[in-house]
């Protein structure tokens, strides 16, 4: 296949920073997703309603034709109340909230410490009907980084599923066979999505010969095993997967360090990894579901209805691009990308 035609995609996890990096990401996600979900894990985070709204606003200036909506999402603590989450749905712009185990990721600092503190709010969220959005994994020191997607589903997210059974849960950037199997058995209110990277690197990619700090993101890439049994969800068609790329910008500097900061930034060609990844399985036929479909279907909202094309042809990836006052090195930087979405669209 050299052209693929589909529907509008959208990114349903994504960081898009603040401040002078906003214009950059802005551009970057806007070329052709319809809708983001937007990572709430700024500093200070977005834990509340005004907040979300504030930061709304300053993604709305920073894109320049205004076509693109970014769908909004409170960062969960300890002390989130229940009444802030009914105002968030009120709000129309708020769509979830994210559960970020305290010290699991970047700027998770403020984040959950039990998930026993934050019962009524889920109680309030299945009421509400807002989505939760997890960062799942165990945070113990004691336990391997390997290990900790897997554990987080034992013992804490499979709980929290059996005790809200009417809440929507999206298990985020799964990594695991682990994950792909709870999310397979789960009820039709359980969905995860996948990132580019994860579906086409493994820790391979990033440890054997070299070290390579821009393949470095949490959850970390696992064993090649895990990578094919996410190539398997996204092959078997199965509507509980959708596509979110966990772009995650960090500046050149603070990636390439004796402790870099976890993130990889894919937004600069999204939907065109994920294009490489089900070509690499025989399931270009699955990518518009996965990408156009699966994520608007479980959000509850309206699928986009224009279209955007894919065509077979390689294009070279700079070695960096602009980011706020300095630059971030995207994946695949300095190598070619197999396909590209047409200009103009
Ligand atoms: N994925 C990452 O490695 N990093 C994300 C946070 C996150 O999504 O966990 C970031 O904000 O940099
Ligand atoms: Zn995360
Ligand atoms: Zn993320």
């Amino acid at each position: 296949m050299t052209s693929i035609t589909i529907t509008r995609p959208d990114d349903w996890h994504v960081h898009l920073r603040d401040g002078s990096q906003l214009k950059d990401t802005v551009r970057d996600i806007s070329r052709y997703m319809g809708r983001a979900v937007v990572m709430p894990n700024l500093v200070p985070p977005v834990m509340d309603t005004a907040a979300a709204l504030g930061y709304y606003g300053r993604i709305q200036q920073a894109q320049p034709q205004g076509q693109f909506e970014p769908l909004m999402v409170l960062y969960l603590t300890d002390n989130t109340r229940a009444e802030e989450i009914f105002k968030a749905k009120a709000s129309g712009k708020v769509v979830a909230a994210k559960l970020y185990p305290a010290g699991a990721t970047t700027n998770s600092d403020s984040g959950v410490t039990d998930v026993k503190n934050i019962y009524p709010v889920l109680a309030a969220m299945q009421e509400a009907g807002l989505l939760l959005l997890v960062h799942g994994e165990v945070t113990d020191s004691s336990i391997d980084i390997f290990d900790r997607e897997q554990i987080f589903i034992d013992k804490i997210l499979s709980q929290v599923v059996a005790d809200f059974p009417e809440l929507k849960v999206v298990l985020e950037h799964i990594t695991t066979k682990d994950a792909v199997d709870f999310v397979n058995q789960a009820s039709d209110k359980v969905a995860a999505t996948i990132t580019a990277h994860h579906l086409l690197y493994n820790r391979n990619h990033m440890l054997a010969g070299g070290i390579r700090p821009h393949f470095y993101c949490l959850p970390i890439l696992k064993r090649n095993t895990h990578q094919e049994a996410l190539l398997g969800a996204i092959a078997s068609g199965s509507k509980k997967f959708f596509l979110g790329t966990d772009s995650a910008p960090h500046y050149k500097d603070k990636k390439e360090a004796a402790c870099g900061c976890a993130g990889s930034y894919t937004a600069h060609a999204a939907i065109e990894l994920y294009a490489e990844a089900f070509e690499s399985v025989d399931a270009l036929d699955k990518l518009e579901a996965f990408a156009s479909f699966n994520g608007p279907d479980f959000y509850g909202l309206p699928r986009n209805t224009d279209s955007i094309t894919l065509v077979k042809a390689d294009w070279s990836v700079p070695e960096s691009y602009p980011l706020g006052d300095t630059c971030v090195v995207p994946i695949r930087a300095g190598e070619t990308i197999a396909w590209q979405v047409k200009s103009g669209e």
